[in-house]
């Protein structure tokens, strides 16, 4: 059922331009997911291959920019001509030739966070949307890989559980503070509810303005209600629900500054049936293309082709894949945190980063892929715990795509696999 933005409660979109002033010419389209399903790959391709398809120009610098903007989920929104103006004139670009183009942002995030979903709607209500999914438990341990080379030193078993349900009933408060940390919230949620003291940012003139919610009301919707929504069966986000208003502000402000470590998001991130069941109140089923992460793997170039479809424009444009074309820029992107890393004394850590620059660098047309630091049979028990975790949600997942029209759906109906043969999660 489909919903306004004012009623979603999940951002101020009073306080959010609309792009409905731009060129007729312009579109806007966002891969909004889910991170570490091949959207490296897809977004590479397109903007590589595709005449009429542009990554922003003049990113600002953070992690993997130019693919990555993060305006929808991390960053205040101030100006969107900012985040527009942050891509190419694609007058000078095409010359003036009488053609739509599309610009793409690949924050791959934003399908988690509720309050993404929110603002691209609130600026970009005509935007395509592309979702890929992988099969959560290979989406989770590539996303635990990687989280080792930032320096993640938890085994995988002890992330999983960090978020599985509390054993005992005195636990609730320990799983609200969970949600919290799972960041269900946004981070430029938070940023807009409290200023750098960490107090609830006064309630006086912005918030005025068009009427929208105060700063206290916006916090407590932020951990609630919207932490509910990315999980509505979450027994850590169902008892986030009945705190008080004063009760929720104090976990905030006492849990969620400085969230620094998003490996924690580990799981949640596969309980997809969710993420878009809400994206799709935000925005119609024929703006949304569903991709099978495993078809994108081997049958790439149809795939593409079928992306460049339901963007618009014309496959037959699409460039004969080069090597050379992609883009090498990852060094840009080489982020901060891992420079940071290899100046601390410890000498795994640093070794590891060190691994992890080379294979920045090492990325090619299919994307990036790192080496694995320990195969996923290690955690055989807790992959298998993880699978059946994830089969029911997955199962809703197949009745949501069933009940999407194939415009929606760019898989052939494949279910992510149904069975690990015995003892191989490769
Ligand atoms: N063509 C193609 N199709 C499908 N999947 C591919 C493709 N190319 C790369 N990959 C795999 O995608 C994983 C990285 O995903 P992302 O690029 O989305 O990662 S990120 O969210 O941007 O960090 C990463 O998975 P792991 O190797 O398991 O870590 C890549 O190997």
């Amino acid at each position: 059922e489909r919903i306004s933005v004012e009623d979603a409660g999940c951002c101020k979109p009073n306080e959010i331009q609309n792009s409905a002033r731009l060129s007729p010419s312009t579109k806007f389209a966002f891969i909004i997911g889910a991170q570490k399903s091949g959207t490296t790959f897809l977004f590479d391709e397109l903007v590589d291959r595709h005449p009429h398809i542009f990554p922003q120009a003049n990113p600002r610098k953070m992690m993997n920019s130019k693919k990555e903007p993060h305006y929808f989920d991390h960053f205040l929104l101030s100006e969107l001509s900012e985040y527009i103006g942050a891509f190419p004139d694609p007058y000078d670009v095409l010359q003036g030739s009488n053609v739509t183009w599309t610009f793409l942002d690949g924050t791959p995030s934003y399908l988690l966070f509720p309050s993404a979903a929110c603002r691209v709607a609130a600026a970009f209500p005509h935007a395509k949307l592309v979702a890929v999914l992988r099969d959560p438990l290979q989406r989770a341990y590539s996303h635990w890989n990687m989280a080792k080379y930032f320096g993640q030193t938890a085994g995988f078993h002890t992330l999983v559980s960090h978020r599985q349900q509390p054993q005992r009933k005195e636990d609730k408060e320990d799983s609200i503070i969970r949600v919290i940390e799972d960041m269900s919230i946004a981070p430029a949620d938070i940023k807009e509810g409290i200023d750098n003291n960490n107090h609830v940012r006064s309630s006086s003139n912005d918030s005025n303005k068009g009427g929208s919610m105060d700063n206290r009301t916006w916090l407590l919707e932020a951990a609630s209600t919207r932490a509910v929504r990315s999980s509505p069966e979450d027994e850590a986000a169902a008892s986030a629900r009945n705190k008080t208003k004063s009760e929720m502000i104090d976990l905030i402000l006492n849990h969620c500054v400085g969230m620094g470590d998003q490996a924690l998001t580990l799981v949640r991130r596969g309980l997809y049936v969710y993420q878009l069941d809400w994206w799709l109140r935000l925005f119609p089923p024929s703006q949304l293309l569903i991709i099978n992460h495993h078809e994108m793997y081997n049958e790439s170039e149809a795939l593409l082709d079928r992306v460049i479809l339901f963007l618009g424009h014309d496959p037959s444009l699409k460039k004969r894949r080069d090597k050379t074309d992609v883009s090498q820029d990852m060094d840009d992107s080489m982020p901060a945190r891992l420079r940071q890393l290899k100046r601390q004394d410890n000498n795994k850590v640093k070794q590891q980063a060190k691994s992890a620059r080379a294979a920045f660098q090492k990325r090619n047309s299919s994307g990036w892929s790192l080496p694995r630091l320990e195969t996923p049979d290690t955690y055989k028990d807790t992959m298998h715990q993880l699978y059946a975790y994830y089969q029911r949600h997955n199962e809703r997942l197949y009745d949501l795509i069933d009940t999407l029209g194939p415009g929606t759906v760019g898989w052939s109906g494949n279910k992510f696999p149904s069975q690990y043969t015995a003892g191989n999660f490769e």
